[in-house]
């Protein structure tokens, strides 16, 4: 791996504009945070930064907005929840350049912590436009990108700010690049890789990539019902991308031909409503009524999940096997997550996890200090996975 300008590196901050590229991309609910495990991974950056007297300015992202500023994705909620974790007051300025950024940044002290407003705001952002880089620059003296879950973008604030101030790669990101390449830089075999959560459309091609790479790959949560759908199973009103069929089919013919073998639930947990406590029942994976919707994988399933894990010397684990957030969707998820945990600490095996629900989950089954690590990254951790070359990485190379 190359070597990467830290904060070791850095020099005197005290008085200085740095502008710190953080991941503050987390889950929310009734407009509070959820899951603070990312604000807690860029924390020791800010303090240190800040404990050296620069003045820290927070860029971030939020969502995905389509059109411009959207009230819904501001992160004015999550500069409070900053500021619960790292036990300082964290100001917050209603735009990331122009006037209201500037103003803000000249009324910094040495010392203070200010998040500017979401950086997608601007379609700028993600082309990555010169112009925008500059504006971003403006507010700052140094860069340090602590975000490696956002290193897959090569965006305004990931990739063209360091090629425009001085860049070094923040604590979280420097552990992250040193954990994953000890972990799977150059794993040990058996390599099982569990892949679930909803997002099938973001994760199918990645899963193209994995079944060359593992030996078993376990596909759960509502990305499974692609795949079951696809091989002429009836998942009734299951979450379900019917128009991915062929891709997942080509995908089952890749892992039979890379000799992985794909482990897809033989039974599911079904419900007729999203809701916590919702009236429920566990069938056969063939049985599920036209009306019914699968919203974990069953007990049979997670018997077999837990068979792979104990052949598995290396465990990757990206999405949950169900909606964990709703009980008791959630059995299966934390009873995998438990049974891996168990495993790593008997030192049996190398668990490594990444993705922002795969995070909540793992803390919600109380296990993620027991994985060997957990990464807060979700398509950045896939894409590493996959070999490729991350354009936020990249340029921080020295
Ligand atoms: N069977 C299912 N039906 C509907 N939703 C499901 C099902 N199984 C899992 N999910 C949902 O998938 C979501 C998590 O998927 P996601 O792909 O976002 O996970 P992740 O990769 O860990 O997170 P991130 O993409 O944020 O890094 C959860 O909200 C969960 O409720
Ligand atoms: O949640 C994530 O994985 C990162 O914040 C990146 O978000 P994105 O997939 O919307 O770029």
């Amino acid at each position: 791996m190359a070597a990467f300008k830290t904060l070791d590196n850095i020099g005197c901050v005290a008085g200085k504009r740095v502008l710190v590229r953080v991941d503050l991309n987390v889950p929310m609910a009734d407009g509070k945070v959820s899951d603070a495990t990312r604000i807690e991974r860029v924390a020791p950056t800010i303090t240190e930064l800040s404990g050296k007297g620069a003045r820290v300015i927070l860029l971030a992202h939020f969502g995905r907005p389509k059109d411009g500023p959207d009230p819904a994705l501001s992160l004015a909620p999550i500069a409070t929840a900053t500021a619960e974790v790292i036990g300082r007051p964290v100001g917050f300025a209603a735009d990331c350049i122009g006037e209201k950024a500037a103003a803000a940044v000249s009324a910094m002290k040495d010392g203070d912590v200010l998040l500017l407003e979401n950086t997608r705001f601007y379609k700028a952002e993600e082309k990555n436009d010169p112009a925008f880089v500059e504006q971003l620059a403006a507010n700052g003296d140094i860069f340090v990108n602590d975000a490696f879950s956002a290193a897959h973008r090569a965006h305004a604030s990931t990739e063209g700010l360091a090629h425009k101030l001085p860049a070094y790669a923040g604590r979280t990101m420097q552990a992250e690049l040193e954990a994953l390449e000890k972990g799977l830089g150059n794993p040990v075999k058996p390599v099982v890789a569990i892949v679930g959560g909803a997002k099938v459309s973001t994760k199918i091609d990645l899963l193209m990539n994995l079944v060359k790479r593992v030996d078993a790959l376990v596909i759960g949560g509502g990305m499974a019902n692609t795949f079951l759908a696809a091989r002429g199973t009836d998942v009734g009103k299951s979450l379900c991308e019917h128009d991915l069929a062929t891709t997942a089919k080509q995908i089952m013919i890749e892992a039979a031909g890379a000799g992985c073998a794909i482990i897809l639930p033989s039974d599911g947990v079904i419900a007729r409503e999203f809701k916590a406590g919702a009236a429920n029942e566990t069938v056969a994976i063939d049985a599920v009524p036209a009306d019914a919707m699968i919203l974990d994988v069953g007990e049979k399933t997670v018997a077999t999940i837990n068979e792979w894990i104990d052949r598995a010397a290396t465990l990757v684990w990206n999405g949950p096997l169900g909606a964990f957030e709703i009980e008791p969707f959630d059995k299966a998820t934390v009873s995998a997550a438990r049974h891996a945990a168990a495993r790593t600490k008997a030192g049996k095996l190398v668990s490594v996890a990444g993705g922002g629900d795969t995070v909540a989950a793992l803390n919600h089954a109380g296990v993620a200090d027991d994985f060997t690590y957990v990464s807060t990254a979700g398509g950045a951790f896939l894409e590493w996975m996959e070999g490729k070359e991350l354009p936020g990485v990249e340029v921080l190379k020295a």
